[in-house]
């Protein structure tokens, strides 16, 4: 913006939300009858907001303002005037950002502004509401590097991509690339960015308790804060997208990890009419005390001392064609496909309950639990059970029962890969196809890996692992190690590992402006 007016000096109000990873549950997790497990990524969202302080000329009264940035983009700042003056409540309009009149849209921007403000007059009034905005918000909105493919960024330096060069990598490094032209390594962008940005308004706007995101995620345990962030930016992704998916990548940015059972659509069809100022209330659509939100965020975490792994594969697959193909084989084959459905249901529901159950064991036998971990890591999956004297140590039930658990995540996961592989063959859908079948085998029959798979969808987009991650090993002892040196050697497929990890925060989380590395430099820079 030409006459960008300044910031005002208190710290701004930074929310940040997780991207998503579902490791089981791809297409089944589209119907409510059936729950996805989901783990949500350390990579985060941020937004940033803080207040425009004075006029943007001397004197003058203008309209309130609110720009927001991407500066990790080109082309990528949007300014809008709010108006309240009208008949519709709140009016956001875009207007142009430079004196050429030139300006690109962001439709999920615009829509987050826009449903959140009006939600806002509804439950704090228009008075409040355009208090709280004062002469208008400077908002800057960045993802940590994960969100987006760093391969050219790391050729341009010669470095290999390996986690050591990701980690080199200033943090929200620039793409040099315009949004759409972008490329994903699919956590969620979108999902993340408008949980964060959604979340972010509510709270700096006094919409909901300073206090909304202090409480975990978790339906039993998040604040109504919480709750009515999630409800807003389910609807606002859905809105923007254009379609109603089943919601687990907002669920996972709101509440983290979890087992997700997806809401009945119907909760929101009266509002998914994209007019921008809609007559429809939305507060008592969207208020977690409408009981048509129906959705089920059950507690899930992956065990302690193991380590989830991405990477990114370089072909990418247009997810919403693989949907589109794989329920109309279902509608198709109905029998057939219900048999296969509630086989791989079972499957995917037993793999979450003994990784539920090995955090329950390492909280009761943590000793046992830590040797069996060392032990695991230096062997392949299939030899874990085969030495003899592994009863024969002193604790050997505790150890033994550690050990046959991660057998089990090892067979389920490969049960559950060669039953999304029979289903894609059926309904001529690459979900695994031969190339990531060969890719996958390969990581998994490293010693110390203990389960994989493709995340979600499928295709050709990525790979997930669970790795054994023992205490006080060194980076050569570490299975992650040799993962690692397996991907970077790979032929068959341009395999570029991700940073992230499973999230320990819940979802939303709010954060100190000058605690996130590289946070301010970014937001500073004009
Ligand atoms: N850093 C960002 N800043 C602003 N908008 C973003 C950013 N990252 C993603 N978006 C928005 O999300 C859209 C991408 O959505 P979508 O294609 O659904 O991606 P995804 O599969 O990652 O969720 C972009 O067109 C843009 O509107
Ligand atoms: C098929 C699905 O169940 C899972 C798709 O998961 P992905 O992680 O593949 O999704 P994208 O972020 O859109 O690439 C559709 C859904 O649940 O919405």
């Amino acid at each position: 913006m030409s006459s960008s007016p300044s910031s005002s000096s208190s710290p701004p109000t930074v929310v940040s939300s997780s991207g998503k990873v579902l490791l089981a549950g791809g297409y089944l997790v589209l119907d409510p009858a059936y729950p996805g497990v989901v783990v949500s990524t350390s990579s985060r969202f941020y937004t940033v907001i803080d207040a425009i302080s004075e006029p943007s000329a001397p004197g003058a009264d203008g309209p309130i303002q609110i720009r927001v940035r991407s500066p990790q983009f080109l082309d990528a700042t949007w300014l809008y005037f709010v108006d309240f003056a009208g008949p519709d409540g709140v009016h956001v309009e875009q207007v142009p950002d430079n004196p050429n009149g030139a300006s690109t849209k962001n439709k999920f921007v615009h829509l987050a502004l826009q449903r959140t403000l009006a939600l806002g007059v509804e439950l704090v009034s228009a008075g409040t509401l355009q208090n709280a905005l004062g002469r208008g918000l400077d908002i800057t909105i960045v993802g940590d590097n994960d969100f987006y493919s760093q391969r050219a960024q790391l050729t341009a330096q010669n470095l290999p991509p390996t986690l050591e060069s990701l980690a080199k990598l200033p943090p929200f490094n620039k793409t040099g690339v315009t949004l759409p032209d972008v490329h994903k390594t699919g956590l969620g962008s979108s999902a993340a960015l408008i949980t964060s940005l959604v979340s972010g308004l509510l709270l700096y706007l006094k919409v909901i308790p300073s206090d909304s995101f202090a409480t975990e995620g978790g339906t039993e345990t998040a604040s109504e804060g919480r709750k009515l962030a999630h409800n807003l930016s389910q609807y606002i992704h859905c809105l923007a997208q254009g379609k109603v998916g089943s919601g687990f990548d907002v669920s996972a940015a709101a509440f983290g990890s979890q087992l997700y059972t997806r809401f009945d659509p119907a909760v929101i069809q009266p509002l998914m009419n994209d007019v921008t100022d809609s007559s429809e209330q939305l507060a008592p659509i969207i208020s977690p005390s409408n009981k048509a939100w129906d959705y089920r965020v059950e507690p899930f975490k992956l065990p302690p001392h193991t380590r989830l792994m991405l990477a990114d594969v370089d072909a990418g697959s247009d997810t919403p064609s693989l949907v589109g193909k794989v329920l109309k084989w279902r509608k198709e084959n109905s029998a057939d496909a219900k048999t296969r459905w509630d086989e791989l249901d079972a499957l995917n529901q037993k793999l979450s309950r003994v990784l539920l159950r090995l955090g329950e064991e390492e909280a009761k036998y943590p000793t046992a639990y830590r040797k069996a971990v060392k032990y695991i890591s230096t062997i392949q999956s299939v030899q874990w059970l085969a030495n003899p004297n592994i009863i024969e140590n002193e604790k050997v039930s505790d150890f033994r029962r550690v050990i046959e658990a991660f057998v089990e995540v090892n067979q389920t996961s490969e049960e559950i890969r060669a039953k999304m592989r029979e289903m894609g063959k059926l309904a001529d859908v690459p979900i695994e196809p031969p190339e990531q079948t060969a890719l996958l085998d390969a990581c998994v029959s490293v010693a110390g890996v203990i389960g994989g798979g493709v995340p979600g969808a499928g295709g050709y987009d990525a790979i997930w692992l669970l790795v054994c991650d023992p205490p006080n090993c060194t980076s050569e002892e570490l299975p992650a190690t040799r993962v690692e040196r397996v991907w970077s050697t790979y032929k068959g497929l341009d395999v570029s590992p991700l940073l992230a990890a499973e999230s320990v925060a819940k979802g939303v989380r709010v954060e100190k402006f000058d605690d996130v590395p590289g946070l301010a430099a970014i937001v500073r820079e004009q």
